[in-house]
């Protein structure tokens, strides 16, 4: 192993630490922020994720409100507790955790929730203003991953970053915000339909990977210094993650971001920051 580690445990950790005495700040001003989470159904991973989300409000000060609903639950049982979210004053940011289950259309839920309470940066409006360079709750993992890299002078701007992947979390909004003029990085994304991934990987200083296809990047596709981050999370029969990146590509690139314990808890992070940045707005 040749690479350095993009430490994602520690960049969050400290990402904690300073939204902490912005948490006490708010509360001198009387304002308490509250997070809310809205999990449909029992995969265990999204429960892990949501479970998780709670325990890092806890650490830094942020009430929680957890609702949940059984993976049998209508469009319509979904809508009403999004709805109820929306007008509760102790919840001033949520998210619904994705994915939701088959049948539920995800996107008629995000656009019903208030976008003063969007936690997670993906509703349509957050992303429109992405798009338009408004300010806004960015989405977590993507702007996760710049801090990741910021936070280890990791150079952004200028570079050519390949992004793998083209999901509603990560894949999709991830160009949107390495080309802000903020990051000012070059973007290729690439998917299922591009028709020669080798040949673009071989040319990233930068690879996001989010296919969910396990060790998709191989060490013979990265140029030799690249940084390079796994977001993809496949599992094996024993349920232990499988990334997109081929633990060989560590003999090759200059960083990497490993799974778990890269960006997963930077995700977290960045939604602990949208959801005091949302009560730092709403106090003035
Ligand atoms: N509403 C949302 N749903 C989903 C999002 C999201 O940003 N908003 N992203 C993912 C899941 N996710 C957050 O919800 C998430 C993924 C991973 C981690 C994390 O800390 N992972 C750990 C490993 C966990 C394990 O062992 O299983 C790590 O990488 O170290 C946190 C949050 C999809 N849904």
């Amino acid at each position: 192993m040749t690479a350095q580690i993009l430490d994602g445990k520690a960049t969050a950790a400290a990402i904690k630490s300073e939204l902490t005495a912005r948490v006490e700040a708010l509360k001198a001003k009387g304002v308490q922020p509250g997070l809310g989470t809205l999990l449909v159904g029992d995969d265990p991973g999204s429960r892990w994720y949501v479970n998780g989300k709670h325990r890092d409000c806890a650490q830094v000060g942020i009430a929680s409100i957890q609702r949940e609903l059984p993976e049998t639950a209508t469009q319509e049982e979904i809508e009403a507790v999004v709805r109820e979210l929306n007008e509760d004053p102790a919840c001033t940011g949520y998210i619904v955790q994705l994915p939701l289950p088959k049948g539920i259309d995800a996107n008629r839920v995000l656009e019903l929730m208030d976008p003063a309470k969007d936690a997670d940066g993906l509703h349509p409006m957050s992303l429109g203003r992405l798009v338009l360079g408004i300010d806004g709750p960015l989405p977590c993992t993507p702007y996760g991953i710049v801090q990741l890299l910021r936070r280890h002078d990791v150079e952004i701007k200028g570079a050519h970053v390949v992004v793998v992947g083209r999901g509603i979390t990560i894949g999709r909004p991830m160009p949107l915000v390495l080309t802000r003029k903020s990051e000012n990085a070059t973007v290729t994304q690439c998917h299922t339909g591009t028709r020669d991934l080798s040949a673009h990987l071989k040319q990233a200083d930068i690879i996001v990977a989010a296919a969910g296809v396990p060790h998709i990047i191989k060490p013979e596709d990265v140029k030799p210094g690249a940084a390079v981050l796994d977001v993809g999370v496949s599992r094996d029969e024993a349920g232990k993650i499988v990334g997109d990146v081929h633990p060989g590509v560590a003999e090759v690139a200059g960083w990497v971001a490993p799974n778990p314990g890269g960006v997963g808890p930077m995700t977290r992070a960045q939604l602990l920051v949208n959801v005091v940045e949302a009560a730092e707005r709403a106090a003035g």
